[in-house]
């Protein structure tokens, strides 16, 4: 066999001529004209001809405003001929090709209208010169056909009595021919409507009147703030809650809503025209399903918030706030007010831990079910809904993510076969022999399945990986035998074109747009390049490992960004590190939104490590209070709390709130682990173990997938795991417990393990700039007053060889003690959840209220005593300590 080849390779190289002197010059002067059209330069000289085009156009143009009485006769008599004659003089400032050119356009073209050329020639100027889509062509062309056609009707309607060509021959004779068939009436009435119908589609102009729009009807209110609450919510409720329900309810909807038909109808407008084959399956799919991507983006902001509106939910807010008062405070005169951590109640409760005095009640231990009054109890029975925190939050549309050439598969059929051929080829010099061989042909590799013939061994067909991979001359060959469930071997062989997955296709795409995850995200391709979505909320927690410039980057953003596009900044928050400092830098934008940090930190960025402890352990203590609320609501996970509290079965007086998710995501691992060691890998092996139930999930991507930084404890709870290309097989061990990392290709191809299979995806790609028009966007809405705060982690090491003295009090000293006394319990977890505490600084300030004498010591598992009985006896005390 190898005889044979070497025959066949000595053949090939016979008939090819050795003379270096004749080749060399010959391979240089062939100028290849595919790659003169594709090279960067010639763009640029293109875009600047354009643009020196459109100048050269706008400037004849403006001329022939001034000059067309006195040029138009000459360019008649003469035509075309006046170019090359001599003698005749014209007065347009760019001479008798400017007048010729202006004369065209304006008197047998367009007339006014003809500026629109001017106009697309800079756009097309602008594209090519800076090389990148700055102005969408395609929507643009619509624009400027449309504008021909439609000014220069107009113009020659309105002018038709003016010497000057207005409209131009094609505004002219639209003009005759409408005015015949309509009338003159009927003409004006028409360009009208069709102006006003464009500018309403364009740039939905809002109009006053539905503000004076009776209440739809409504039972007959109790109290006076009843039908506001019972009006305004459960529009919102209802459709941030079933975001996926059938849309016949939405459709109803929509014509009183001017916001949410612009939510919903801009995807008509704001889609790339360009992409057609996109935008045919998208709009397809819009008709089809009446599922719109902004469909699903729309529900908080279901209705139009008005200035009024704005007011009246001010005012509801403020009468539930009082009626809440009332109920709880009976005497409010004679209660002093103690410290509470919220400042509008549950509205702002989840991101709100600044102090504000307020009165408190006086009986705390009512039950939960008696403490509900009459009036409270008819508020009560609508559903609490978080996304009113912001509600005129919009959700980012997908115009805002670029499609990265086309999502289609090129489907090379040579290639295939050619692959094929040394496939079979290869393993017939192993004397294998196969009965079926079939493609899939994935976005970046072609999936070869071969089913052997019977007898053949398997492991036989495995130990050729690196013999196929010489014969197809090809990197990043995997053969996985045999595939799982399919009785067949596969081998992985790259394409040679590669197709980019395009992130928004993916978030456009019905399966991501119709899930009901909690926290989907849209991953990458599987080679039959089925979607990979994924909900982050039952992995629970992710780990990413691969070598420099893989694509882990790339990989961190997808995620979050996939999360941006499903999630309200009220049920989402991220804690971001990022000891690279310029990964994640971009998302500082969504501070106020989508982002917690630590009491009293600037940035919520984290890139220092110390601050990376303080942040993983006061993870860890929100960890714990989330622990402590679901045990006291009696419920097992961040779900059933959820749904409990949105149902206003828990008090918000007793520390429960809506829990957003929070996600963790450490952008290079391997390097706080290198200068933190342990005090990095326990809290997050804590988090990891069990801050699934509460909401807490962590992403953590590492360069460095070895051993002592993957350790055996962070693997055990990450059992979902990505593999980018790595370098040895070693490290694929590490991370995904099998090799084939190693094989891959790069640019985002990965494996991902996950339910136990490892599948090879192609991750979805989203660049740099479309990270920042997202950000930017949800970061120009109004957001919460500052990031969600996480709760104060004191470093015990910081207060190592503190005395306890009354002169050196924790500033919470006052407020706990108020807390303490009014309640009459001295427990230690009251005031972590009442203040939010971790555990330590807790039991230090219960220690300082015991050294002040406002309570008694500790009593094992009991309440400490509270010697002080009387909120007025407490401000004697604290004015003598001050
Ligand atoms: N999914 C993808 N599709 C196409 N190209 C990709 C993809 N992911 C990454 N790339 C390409 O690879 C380059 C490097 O990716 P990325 O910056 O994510 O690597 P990285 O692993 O984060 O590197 P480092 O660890 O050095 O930061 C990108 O600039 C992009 O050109």
């Amino acid at each position: 066999m190898a005889g044979n080849k070497l025959k066949s390779k000595e053949t090939k190289k016979k008939p090819e001529p050795v003379n270096p002197g004749v080749l060399k010059p010959d391979k240089e002067a062939e100028v290849k004209v595919k790659e003169l059209v594709k090279d960067e330069r010639t763009h640029k000289v293109v875009g600047t001809i354009l643009l020196l085009l459109a100048l050269y156009l706008f400037i004849a143009f403006t001329s022939f405003l001034f000059t067309w009485q006195e040029d138009q006769n000459l360019v008649w008599n003469n035509g075309f001929n006046i170019l090359f004659k001599d003698d005749v003089v014209v007065e347009n400032t760019l001479g008798r090709l400017g007048a010729v050119v202006s004369y065209w356009f304006f008197v047998n073209g367009f007339g006014l209208a003809s500026y629109l050329f001017c106009y697309m020639l800079f756009i097309f100027g602008v594209n090519f010169i800076v090389g990148r889509r700055v102005f969408r062509v395609a929507r643009n062309l619509k624009y400027i056909i449309f504008g021909l056609l439609y000014i220069s009707t107009t113009l020659a309607f309105l002018g038709y009595k003016a010497e000057f060509p207005f409209g131009g021959a094609l505004g002219n004779q639209l003009n005759r021919w409408i005015c015949g068939f309509l009338g003159s009436v009927g003409m004006g009435l028409l360009l009208f409507v069709v102006g006003f119908v464009w500018c309403i589609w364009k740039f939905n102009m809002q109009f006053k009147w539905p503000e004076s729009k009776p209440k739809p009807p409504k039972p007959a209110p109790v109290a006076p703030v009843e039908p506001v609450v019972a009006n305004a919510k459960p529009v919102v409720a209802e459709a941030s809650f079933i975001p996926s329900i059938p849309q016949e309810p939405e459709e109803e909807i929509l014509p009183s809503k001017p916001n949410t038909l612009k939510d919903n109808g801009s995807i008509h407008l704001t889609l790339p025209e360009d992409e057609e084959e996109f935008e045919q399956e998208y709009q397809l799919h819009v008709k089809e399903d009446i599922v719109t991507p902004n469909v699903t983006y729309i529900p908080p902001v279901a209705t139009p918030v008005t200035a009024e509106e704005d007011l009246e939910q001010e005012e509801l807010e403020a009468a539930m706030q009082l009626v809440m008062e009332e109920r709880d405070e009976p005497e409010e005169e004679d209660v002093p007010p103690v410290m509470e951590p919220t400042k509008r109640k549950d509205r702002n409760a989840v991101n709100d831990i600044a102090f504000e005095i307020k009165p408190i009640p006086t009986e705390d231990e009512v039950h939960e079910e008696e403490e509900f009054t009459a009036p409270q109890r008819v508020l009560s029975s609508d559903p609490y809904e978080p996304t009113l925190d912001l509600r005129d939050y919009k959700y980012p549309g997908i115009e805002l993510l670029e499609n990265h050439g086309s999502d289609k598969i090129v489907q090379d059929a040579a290639e295939l076969e050619k692959n094929k051929n040394q496939i079979i080829d290869t393993l017939k010099n192993y004397d294998i022999s196969i009965q079926k061989i079939s493609a899939t042909v994935g976005p970046t590799v072609t999936l070869y399945e071969i089913v052997p013939a019977a007898g053949v061994r398997i492991s036989r067909i495995k130990n050729l990986e690196d013999d196929i991979a010489l014969s197809l001359a090809a990197l990043g060959i995997r053969i996985i035998a045999p595939i799982p469930g399919k009785g067949t071997i596969g081998i992985e062989v790259p394409n040679v074109k590669k197709t980019i997955v395009s992130l928004r296709n993916m978030l456009a795409s019905d399966k991501f747009q119709n899930s009901t995850m909690d926290l989907p995200v849209a991953i990458g391709k599987k080679i039959d390049n089925e979607n990979f979505i994924a909900d982050l909320a039952k992995m629970p927690h992710l780990l990413m490992a691969g070598a420099t410039g893989q694509g882990k980057s790339v990989g961190i953003n997808t995620l979050l960004v996939s999360l941006l596009y499903k999630k309200h900044p009220s049920q989402l928050k991220f804690v971001l590190v990022d000891p690279k400092k310029v990964e994640l830098s971009l998302y500082k934008l969504i501070e106020k939104h989508f982002l917690a940090k630590l009491p009293g930190e600037e940035d919520a960025i984290i890139t220092d490590t110390k601050k990376v402890i303080h942040t993983l352990n006061a993870l860890c203590i929100e960890m714990d209070l989330r622990y402590d609320l679901l045990k006291e609501a009696g419920t097992r996970n961040i779900r059933e709390y959820n749904n409990k509290f949105t149902q206003r079965k828990l008090n918000p007086q007793k520390g429960h709130r809506f829990l957003p998710f929070i996600v963790l995501v450490v952008d290079e691992f391997a390097d706080l682990i290198m200068t933190a060691g342990k005090e990095v890998e326990m809290p997050i092996a804590r988090l990891a173990q069990l801050a699934r139930a509460v909401g807490i999930h962590l992403i953590i991507a590492t360069q460095r997938p070895s051993v002592n930084i993957i350790t055996g404890t962070i693997k055990a709870n990450f059992p979902a795991r990505i593999a980018f290309k790595v370098s040895s097989k070693v490290d694929s061990r590490t991370i995904l417990d099998t090799g084939g990392a190693e094989q891959l290709i790069g640019q985002g191809d990965m494996l991902i393990s996950y339910n136990g299979e490892v599948v090879r995806l192609q991750c979805a790609f989203v660049d740099t700039p479309e990270v920042e028009q997202v950000a930017e966007f949800i970061g120009d809405q109004r957001g919460y007053t500052d990031a969600y705060m996480l709760p104060e982690y004191i470093d015990e090491k910081d207060n190592e060889g503190k005395e306890l003295s009354l002169t050196d009090r924790d500033n919470l000293f006052e407020d706990a003690a108020r807390i303490i006394v009014s309640t009459q319990q001295g427990s230690t977890s009251l005031l972590q959840r009442r203040m939010k505490l971790g555990y330590n600084r807790a039991g230090r300030l219960m220690d300082q209220l015991e050294a002040a004498g406002i309570v008694g010591p500790s009593m094992g598992s009991k309440a400490r005593e509270v010697h002080v009985k009387t909120e007025a006896d407490l401000e004697e005390i604290l004015n003598d300590l001050l």
